[in-house]
């Protein structure tokens, strides 16, 4: 670099740093910061691994030492542990656009996958023998439409989401699709889609894990019918926090669960040799809730209180838009492809860079407190979560970034 690209760089810097400073200052969302544990590193992992909320070491404190440690067999009901699948759906349902009653907590995403994918195909019923799968999915929902295809005797076809309305037909039953992809942060039409899979006649399963918490969903307003999505991105509920299940109220009297646990009985305690399934979401459930991680969960959601899910889809676009401009500012043209695309309504909370050497990168950057991941072959994904970054972290990441990759 000469002398006068480098002062050229330096001001262009200084330039963006002022208005990084400037962007926070104006930010509303800025004060729940605090409400995180949070150190000086710049953690763009959050649709990995959501940061710790404040509130939480405190309260699994009291799950475990008062609720467990004194108040024992009692805490099923005293402390509303039986109930809290359902309880904290209904927290969630708001973050996706869903009234009461039609979101339960519970298992992974993989094994909600699984009950929504089997209940869609049974509800499709006779003489439709089709399951549609995004291709370009996070490869659990892949395995998990393959083994719930050969189950119920369906025929398994990976499309892109571009081509599914092209192969739907009266044979499919359902459509499994992302609403955000994993690699590359792109969002796709989740209204349009909906609608194309129910004027042939199917049923659409939405896997919302990277958009819950980042962006509105409007599951109610577009007619989803089922849903599922982790809770320990966006949402931070902790490492393994317990995924939930979306049913369309209109639909819960039919959904018949390839999982029927004795959680979902009509009457658990009943004890009886025959199923008989619990009205509403309740169905979803199955065996013992996972109390430990499910509290967790509650506590974190605490963070959302007053928080409108529209206020930090637009702070999500500002700062990816942010972290665009800061890259194309410092790092040379041509060193990184950005495949997270650009319009507004076609991206996610992540903007995801190829380079050939994405891994050693990450590796390094990891090293100078900038804290991204890779995604296999050459992916570098950095997940931008509103509550808890700021337009500073973005043009410090962007820097980073830029002398590492020179
Ligand atoms: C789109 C998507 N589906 C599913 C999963 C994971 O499912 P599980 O919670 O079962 O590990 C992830 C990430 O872990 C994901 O990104
Ligand atoms: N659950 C995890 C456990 C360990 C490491 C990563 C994850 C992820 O969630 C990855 C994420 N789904 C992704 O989009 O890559």
């Amino acid at each position: 670099m000469s002398e006068r690209e480098a002062e050229l760089a330096a001001e262009l810097g200084s330039e963006l740093a002022v208005r990084a400073e400037k962007l926070d200052a104006a930010d509303e969302l800025r004060g729940k910061r605090d409400a995180f544990v949070l150190d000086d590193v710049v953690y763009l992992d959050g649709n990995s691994l959501g940061a710790l909320p404040a509130v939480v070491p405190g309260r699994v404190e009291d799950v475990v030492r008062r609720q467990w440690g004194e108040l024992r067999i009692r805490s099923w009901e005293e402390s509303g542990w039986w109930t809290a699948p359902e309880r904290i759906g209904d927290r969630i349902a708001p973050l996706i656009g869903a009234a009461p009653g039609q979101v339960v907590v519970g298992d992974s995403t993989s094994v909600n996958v699984f009950k929504a994918l089997v209940g869609a195909v049974r509800m499709a019923g006779e003489g439709r023998d089709e399951l549609l799968v995004d291709a370009t999915t996070f490869p659990t929902d892949g395995y998990i439409a393959e083994s719930a295809a050969r189950m119920t005797g369906c025929a398994l076809r990976p499309v892109t989401p571009g081509e599914v309305p092209g192969a739907l037909g009266d044979r499919t039953a359902a459509v499994l699709l992302n609403h955000v992809d994993y690699r590359t942060g792109r969002l796709h039409d989740l209204p349009a889609l909906t609608a194309a899979v129910h004027a042939a006649g199917a049923y659409v399963v939405w896997d919302l894990c990277h958009s819950a918490g980042a962006l509105p969903v409007g599951l109610d307003e577009h007619g989803v019918d089922l849903a599922v999505g982790c809770t320990y991105k966006y949402l931070n509920g902790g490492p393994g926090s317990p995924a939930y299940l979306y049913v369309r109220r209109e639909l819960q009297d039919r959904f018949d669960s390839p999982l029927p646990g004795w959680n979902s009985h009509a009457e658990p305690f009943g004890m009886r040799a025959g199923y008989e399934p619990a009205p509403g979401a309740l169905r979803g459930r199955v065996g013992t809730p996972d109390i430990l991680s499910m509290l967790a969960l509650e506590a974190a959601l605490e963070v959302w209180d007053g928080v409108p899910v529209e206020a930090v889809r637009a702070k999500s676009l500002a700062l990816t838009d942010f972290f665009l401009e800061c890259v194309a500012a410092y790092v040379p043209e041509g060193r990184v492809e950005c495949v997270t695309p650009v319009p507004h309504e076609e991206r996610g909370s992540q903007i995801a860079l190829r380079c050939h050497d994405a891994s050693d990168v990450m590796k390094r950057l990891v090293e100078r407190g900038v804290v991204g991941d890779f995604r296999a072959p050459d992916v570098l994904r950095f997940g931008f979560t509103p509550l808890y970054v700021g337009f500073a972290d973005v043009e410090r990441a962007a820097r980073v970034l830029a002398r590492t990759l020179a």
